[in-house]
């Protein structure tokens, strides 16, 4: 051993303290490796115009983040514990309501947090009427998402607090336990009046309120006549008080029983006036009236959507609509219950399509990415936005684990967000409507239950049940006009769309048996 150690080749070096020998060679594999590896890096970028691409992905980012709002809450908001937060009714800034557009440090509450991706737009304050509700609560997920300043109005009457819970906690989200038929004086710049029953089971129940809500919400999504007509009224006045853009969620219901296939916004419909179904067409179509009349006598923002039935995520699970419940008695092993001969027609549409989803984004990763990244350039470009998204956010230097998971994440609602909101591009757009939000995609209740099948149990059966009055008989929008003035259209086809559906009604439905068993 002792010749070995004198050998010329080798140097010595004893380590005092430890008492330890290390060898060290005169040079380096290592060493030669990283000088070797510079030219290497050099010629792998250059080569197939790697870094050409890393170029064109941070110029793709960079218009993103100029063009896009902030999307700094993305990865934090479901996880905010559950601690409601009140709100500061009576605020009667009297600068504030003649200047609704005002800038963001006039807000009390939305500086704090937030952390801005872009630039170009500052963020709003914007009331969603009805925003626990299975609609309203994925707008709110939306408007949180771009950075805004959002206040849910709910009476809870169908909304649910699990659809917003992940927002409690969150210093830009407020709710507030409140019935739209009673007047309310908020501050903020838009109003998404949404609060209103929309399942024929929720609205008969109380077909007088469902009407007056109509007349008592600034943004109408979701009403009874009470509701609708009450309602809107309500919330006309206030955006006609603080100066506020209006938008109403109106229904395809708007055209009854009708006469023209499909149907286009010029067409006037065919609604029995005292049917049991009235209560919520003619509250709506009043709602409508009153919107138009606040926008032209007394200058009121105003846009109109007319809705088409929209299913997804957070509906109620016995809401009575005939998606939510195919989709439940599959679930529970139940015959699926068609209506009449099963022969009308709807068209359905899935709601990311109208306003936004998250799962959705996990479509989009699939379908589009692949498109539009991947295949055109490989992963450099995607790494490139990735990089940027984090940089943006100050985070570079922690980019791994749960940073770099958000990073992306970030980075796939990004482009989600651009592809999918009917109704926050109406309400951003130039344009009052009324405009058709809906998926032209026409199923017969028969083919539905057939998806619902493919879908969950193809083993399912079928029960024929005597229909309802006044139903109508087929139902399509024409959205030529959303096309043409908003650039939208819906994405989701029914069969992609049901599955994601499922996945939530099969946890909501287990936890509730789960429940059950407990007591
Ligand atoms: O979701 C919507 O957009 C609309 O849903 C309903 O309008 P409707 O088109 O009749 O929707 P469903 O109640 O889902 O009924 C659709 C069709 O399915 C049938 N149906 C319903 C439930 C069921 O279990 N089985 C079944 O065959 C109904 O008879 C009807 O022909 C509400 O009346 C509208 O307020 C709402 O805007």
């Amino acid at each position: 051993m002792k010749q070995l150690h004198k050998q010329p080749s080798v140097n010595h070096r004893r380590d005092e303290e430890n008492g330890t020998t290390t060898l060290t060679f005169p040079y380096s594999p290592k060493t030669l490796k990283h000088h070797r590896s510079i030219p290497r890096s050099i010629n792998y970028i250059f080569k197939e115009q790697r870094l050409l691409f890393i170029l064109v992905g941070i110029l793709i980012a960079s218009t993103f983040f100029i063009l896009q709002p902030s999307f700094s809450s993305l990865g934090t908001a479901e996880t905010h514990t559950a601690i409601p937060r009140t709100f500061p009714v009576g605020i009667t800034n009297h600068e504030q309501v003649s200047n609704p557009y005002r800038t963001s440090e006039n807000y009390g509450v939305g500086k704090v947090g937030r952390v801005s991706a872009g630039i170009g737009r500052r963020n709003l304050r914007i009331v969603v009427t009805g925003g626990a509700g299975f609609v309203g609560s994925h707008l709110v997920d939306k408007l949180l998402a771009r950075g805004d300043n959002v206040i849910v109005i709910d009476n809870f009457f169908t909304g649910r607090k699990e659809n917003v819970m992940h927002h409690f906690g969150n210093p830009r989200f407020e709710l507030i336990r409140h019935d739209v038929v009673e007047p309310i004086l908020l501050e903020v710049d838009q109003i998404y009046h949404l609060a209103c029953p929309a399942s024929p089971v929720h609205y008969k129940y109380n077909p007088i309120k469902t009407i007056i809500s109509f007349y008592t919400v600034i943004m109408i999504l979701d009403c009874d006549y009470k509701t609708n007509v009450v309602g809107t009224l309500n919330m006309l006045g206030l955006a006609k008080r603080i100066g506020a853009r209006f938008l109403l969620t109106s229904t395809s219901e708007v055209y009854g029983d009708p006469l023209e296939h499909p149907q286009k916004e010029t067409y006037w419909g065919n609604v029995n006036p005292i049917g049991v179904r009235s209560c919520y067409d003619e509250g709506k179509r009043t709602a409508e009236t009153l919107t138009m009349d606040y926008h032209r006598g007394a200058g009121v923002e105003v846009r109109i959507a007319r809705i088409f039935n929209t299913y997804g995520p957070r509906m109620c699970i016995d809401d009575g609509r005939v998606v939510s419940n195919f989709v439940a008695q599959a679930i529970r092993n139940q015959p699926l219950t068609v209506y009449g001969d099963g022969k009308q027609t709807r068209s359905f549409q899935y709601v990311s399509d109208l306003v936004f989803h998250r799962s959705s984004s996990y479509i989009f990763v699939v379908r589009v990415l692949p498109t539009y990244f991947f295949v055109i350039s490989g992963w450099d470009i995607c790494l490139a936005f990735v990089l940027l998204t984090s940089w943006r956010n100050s985070r570079i230097a922690s980019v791994a684990g749960e940073e770099w998971g958000r990073a992306v994440h970030k980075f796939y609602m990004m482009n989600l967000v651009m592809s999918v909101d009917g109704l926050v591009a109406l309400m951003e757009g130039e344009h009052v409507g009324p405009f058709n939000l809906g998926n032209p995609g026409e199923f017969t209740m028969l083919e539905l239950a057939e998806v619902v099948k493919d879908t969950i149990d193809s083993s399912a059966t079928i029960e024929f049940k005597p229909n309802t009055a006044d139903d109508p008989h087929k139902r399509k929008p024409d959205i030529t006009k959303a096309k043409d003035l908003l650039n939208w259209e819906p994405k989701i086809s029914l069969r992609e769309g049901l599955p994601l559906m499922v996945t939530d009604f099969q946890r909501r439905i287990l936890s509730e048996e789960e429940g059950k068993g407990l007591k």
